[in-house]
């Protein structure tokens, strides 16, 4: 599938979004503020005695230039500690809009649709959770604070020259159309590039994360090379905007150092002008001086700081972005009556123009066994995902008791039907946890008696610490029998009306593993009796004992019936049974697999198609 990345949200949304988190913290953030408001006041009251100390030594004052550079340094000591309290309230303030942030995207992420995710591709979701959280922690620890500082600096130092010399101020006003013309050019071309830059990242991160993942499949195939090369195109792509970015940046930046330094440049031959005719003394040209040079620092930190906080501010629109992203259901509170399913002209295709399902229509009533058999490709797993909810049908709907599965809230079509893929994840927690994942509370006594009902309990009696043995990498080792083995115990445990088992069972397929899998296939089909189960299988064996097998073939089903009524049909699963050996009365015992690619002699009868 192409990847259809995750949306960003809007900087409206974003500012609404820290105006709400300001206002819930509203007495840390008043008084981070105030705190930076003094800490910028005492601040300006260095150049101010400094100027006085100059014409003090001019004799210009009758003031002792002793108790003045004591205040100086009294005003140094203060300044200190007042920075030192805001950046404190600052990175307080950080951590709560940090912790907001990580606690709204982590809902948001639970609740999004499996296929989005999948669509998306499950790293632009990582990164979002990684590195743009990274991000945004550093905008909201450092970046915020040291706007918060330099602004107030700024603003109050120009408030200073103008009040120490209102006939050299205009001077400041050189560098306004310096700064607002080289930031109006820059800002708008970097805004994209840093998106860029962002998303770059994540899509190398996806690939990483994908390579890891499939590094089997990837070896097996021999496609390492091409992945090696994906990737080497993705960081090229990611480190292209970067340059692209610190272009923009250098020119911006040359163009700010110019703009601090003219002030300087205007204001030296004007103080002198004014100084000879009188107006102002040599102090306050050597206050108004330092001012300026003062507030070339600040600058160029708010500057500076400004574009960490373009990045934080593009990292928190991908964040809020998961917001966008609809809920896999309406909030339609139907609730289905009984569990019996209905799937009516159901069309779906992963890539436009190549449909995988082309029209499936069927009836499958509560309590049924119905095992689903076809040749690889032919779209049985692409038909679990639609019964479990993970992909939407391009037309066409699946009812669980009457009720449009699309209108099921996950929780919910969870309790309805569950699916249970090859893919047994083991968590690398304790066999409880394991077990727990199901989501109604369970007694001791029945998660063991669950891992009974899967065959699992001569496994359990072995481990050192029973309930409590932790399991998985460095921990007490699991075979793949026996993850899927707990798999199958969770089903037990959850207990849904109906079970879709897609290769659920093929784990324990080969060789010594055999004898486990029938006895954990009998124990199940207990436990789960009076349960509607689908069952997508290669093995002819295990369909034969189904109450009705359904042969899907290219995207449509081919044939629907009993084995006996298969058979008696002389269509491609009589065909396929006849070579395995599973037509008679009696359990088989070889597993031959339905063969890959259409195999059918010709179209068998189907029984229940509505
Ligand atoms: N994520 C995907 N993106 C694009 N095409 C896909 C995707 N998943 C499956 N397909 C294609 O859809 C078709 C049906 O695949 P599906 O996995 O449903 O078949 P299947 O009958 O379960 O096969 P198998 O028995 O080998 O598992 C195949 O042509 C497959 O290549």
């Amino acid at each position: 599938m192409t990847p259809a990345p995750l949306p960003l949200a809007g900087t409206r949304d974003v500012r609404r979004w820290l105006r709400g988190v300001a206002g819930s913290h509203r007495r840390l953030f008043v008084g981070m503020l105030a705190l930076f408001l003094l800490a910028a006041t005492c601040g300006l009251a260095g150049p101010r005695i400094l100027g006085l100390i100059v014409d003090t030594v001019a004799g210009e004052t009758g003031l002792s230039v002793d108790a003045l550079a004591l205040a100086f340094l009294g005003i140094l000591a203060c300044h200190a500690v007042l920075s030192k309290m805001a950046h404190m309230r600052a990175a307080a303030f950080g951590e709560h809009v940090l912790a907001t942030a990580r606690e709204e995207f982590v809902g948001h992420a639970l609740v999004m649709p499996v296929g989005t995710i999948e669509a998306a591709g499950t790293g632009d979701l990582l990164s979002r959770a990684t590195t743009d959280v990274d991000r945004i922690e550093y905008a909201a620890r450092y970046a915020a604070p040291q706007i918060l500082t330099s602004t107030v600096t700024v603003t109050l130092t120009a408030g200073a020259v103008l009040v120490t010399s209102p006939l050299l101020a205009p001077g400041m006003l050189v560098a306004v159309p310096v700064i607002v013309l080289s930031t109006r050019w820059y800002l708008p071309r970097a805004l994209p590039v840093i998106e860029r830059i962002l998303s770059g990242w994540g899509a190398v991160q996806a690939g990483t994360t994908e390579s890891v993942h499939g590094a089997r499949t990837i070896e097996t195939l021999g496609q390492a090379g091409r992945r090696v090369e994906l990737n080497r195109r993705a960081v090229g792509s990611a480190r292209d905007a970067e340059h692209a970015h610190r272009g923009l940046l250098t020119r911006w930046l040359s163009c700010l150092e110019l703009s601090y330094l003219l002030p300087v440049v205007v204001i030296l031959p004007l103080g002198a002008w004014a100084y000879n005719a009188g107006h102002v003394s040599l102090g306050t040209i050597t206050t108004v001086v330092l001012y300026l040079l003062a507030m070339g620092g600040p600058l160029n930190e708010l500057m500076l700081w400004l574009e960490e906080l373009q990045i934080g501010n593009t990292a928190l629109r991908r964040i809020l972005g998961v917001r966008r992203v609809p809920a896999g259901h309406d909030t339609a509170p139907e609730r289905p009556t009984a569990h019996d399913l209905r799937l009516d002209g159901v069309r779906f295709s992963y890539l436009p123009g190549r449909e995988v399902l082309h029209g499936i229509t069927l009836a499958v009533p509560q309590g049924e066994r119905l095992a689903v058999v076809g040749p690889s490709g032919s779209g049985k797993s692409t038909l679990a995902r639609l019964l479990a909810g993970l992909s939407q049908p391009d037309s066409g709907t699946l009812r669980i008791g009457g009720v449009d599965i699309a209108h099921l809230p996950p929780e919910q079509l969870r309790r309805e039907l569950i699916l249970l893929t090859q893919e047994h994840h083991v968590f690398a927690t304790t066999l409880r946890e394991n077990l727990a994942l199901a989501e109604r509370p369970r007694t001791d006594g029945q998660l063991v008696d669950a891992l009974r009902v899967v065959g699992a309990r001569e496994w359990f009696e072995s481990l050192p610490h029973g309930l409590d043995t932790r399991l998985g990498p460095g921990e007490h080792p699991v075979t793949p029998g026996h993850a899927q083995q707990i798999a199958l115990a969770r089903v037990v445990l959850a207990d849904p009306p109906v079970v879709v088992l897609d290769e659920a069972m093929s784990a324990l397929d080969d060789g010594a593993m055999r004898d486990l899998q029938r006895s954990t296939s009998t124990a199940l089909s207990a436990a789960l009796s009076g349960r509607t189960i689908i069952s997508i299988t290669h093995r002819l064996d295990a369909a034969r004992v189904a109450d009705r097998i359904l042969v899907l073939e290219g995207g449509r089903i081919t044939e629907l019936g009993s084995h006996d009524e298969l058979i008696a049909a002389g269509g491609s699963y009589a065909w396929l049974a006849h070579a395995a050996g599973t037509t008679g009365g009696t359990a088989p015992t070889t597993t031959r697999a339905v063969p890959a690619g259409p195999t059918k002699p010709e179209s068998g009868r189907q029984r229940g198609r509505d």
